[in-house]
């Protein structure tokens, strides 16, 4: 009897605890597959509402996938990945592709001036209007006067009635103004005899287009089947000598840079140590004008010079002036001038003014000829100045 008695006790509880496991499980069950009932919408939200388990219950394993073998040539595969080398533009003939460009910033300069020069009548007003012309076109005043001088006398002894020849003798006396018999040559030719190659330093303030005109000029090198080499000595923005350094692979030319802040002089040094050994023609330097002080500037630039003089001297030191800054572009010119021994100008951006007499003022203000003019922002875009082709181009 007490084993029957145990016996039940025993049953009991052990029904008893079955059923306190089977409920709540049987009571999530419910909820898992009672998709009607939605917290907060079909029923005030309660407790356990958001151990809902999530909709999305698939997982995601990670396994390795074996790629096929490739059997492509290491070569062929760093063609495939390399930028094309470009062939760039001669550099003949590029001022008369150019000359529309040219002759559409310039027409009030060019058209203008034959208008008022074929007048019936040049009178005293006529003769004012002239010079206002060539003064706004900053030709400057001495050169205006000049101009002025000469057209007025030879009016007075040619008569200026016939329109053709008002143009031609315009035409004369602009390409005499301008200077046709200046040496407009850039010095690049490798130095046989010394086993160097040829050292260009450009200058001028930032934002003047310096670094795309070492680029354009590397270009137009390299049509000419020159080596070029480099220099991103202008280390004070990284943008440059990144821009410089695509300028260069574009044509497969090398670019040596420094790290950020590096001594300019130590990266040009070094630039013309490289063209040296890799008997490059011609080494491009770029530099940075970004400098607080006339002293500044004249320390930087002079130690570069004195630097690369250690492997000989300086072919050509090139000013870099942007035409549309008139009266600023001559204020940098003349600073520059006093800075470093300038040997050539390159006018940039001669596409976006009307001021097309500054090529002649900025000769006066340094003594030294114009040698190239940046009409558009295209790579090619970069030609060696002539007078002749300049003036037509102003009276087209
Ligand atoms: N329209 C026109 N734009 C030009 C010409 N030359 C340069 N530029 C533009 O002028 C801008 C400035 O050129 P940069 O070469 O960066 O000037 P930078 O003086 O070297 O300045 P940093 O790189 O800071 O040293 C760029 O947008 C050029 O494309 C030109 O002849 N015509």
């Amino acid at each position: 009897m007490e084993y029957v008695v145990i016996g039940v006790v025993v049953t009991v509880l052990l029904v008893g605890v079955a059923v306190f496991l089977v409920v709540p499980g049987r009571r999530q069950d419910q909820s898992e597959t009672d998709t009607t009932g939605r917290p907060g919408v079909d029923h005030s939200p309660g407790v356990d509402d958001d151990t809902t388990p999530p909709v999305e219950q698939r997982r995601r394993s990670v396994s390795d996938v074996p790629l096929p073998d490739t059997d492509i040539d290491d070569a062929v595969l760093d063609e495939m990945v390399s930028v094309p080398v470009e062939r760039p533009e001669p550099a003949e003939g590029r001022l008369v592709r150019l000359r529309s460009r040219l002759a559409k910033s310039q027409s009030t300069l060019g058209r203008g001036l034959l208008s008022l020069l074929s007048r019936d009548r040049l009178d005293d007003d006529t003769w004012e209007e002239i010079e206002d012309t060539l003064l706004s076109a900053d030709l400057g005043v001495e050169p205006t006067q000049e101009l002025v001088e000469r057209l007025r006398t030879r009016a007075r002894v040619e008569s200026l009635a016939d329109a053709e020849q008002a143009r031609s003798i315009l035409r004369e006396e602009l390409v005499a103004l301008v200077g046709a018999d200046m040496d407009r040559r850039v010095r690049t030719d490798r130095h046989v005899s010394e086993n160097r190659p040829a050292v260009v330093l450009v200058v001028g303030v930032n934002g003047t287009g310096k670094t795309t005109t070492v680029g354009k000029l590397a270009r137009v090198l390299v049509a000419e089947d020159r080596d070029v080499v480099l220099a991103a000595a202008d280390t004070f923005r990284a943008a440059a000598v990144d821009q410089l350094t695509t300028w260069g692979e574009r044509v497969g030319v090398p670019t040596v840079r420094g790290d950020e802040g590096a001594d300019p002089a130590s990266v040009a040094f070094d630039a013309v140590k490289t063209g040296i050994e890799s008997e490059a023609d011609v080494v491009l330097v770029d530099t940075a004008g970004r400098l607080q002080t006339k002293a500044n500037l004249m320390d930087e630039l002079g130690k570069i010079k004195r630097v690369i003089e250690r492997h000989g001297p300086v072919d050509e030191v090139l000013l870099v002036l942007d035409a549309t800054t008139g009266q600023n572009g001559m204020a940098q010119a003349r600073v520059f001038g006093e800075v470093v021994d300038v040997t050539g100008i390159v006018l940039t951006k001669l596409d976006g003014t009307a001021k097309g007499g500054i090529v002649v003022a900025v000769q006066r203000e340094l003594g030294v000829p114009v040698k190239m003019v940046g009409l558009g922002e295209g790579a090619d875009d970069l030609a060696p100045f002539d007078a002749e082709e300049f003036v037509d181009g102003l009276l087209e």
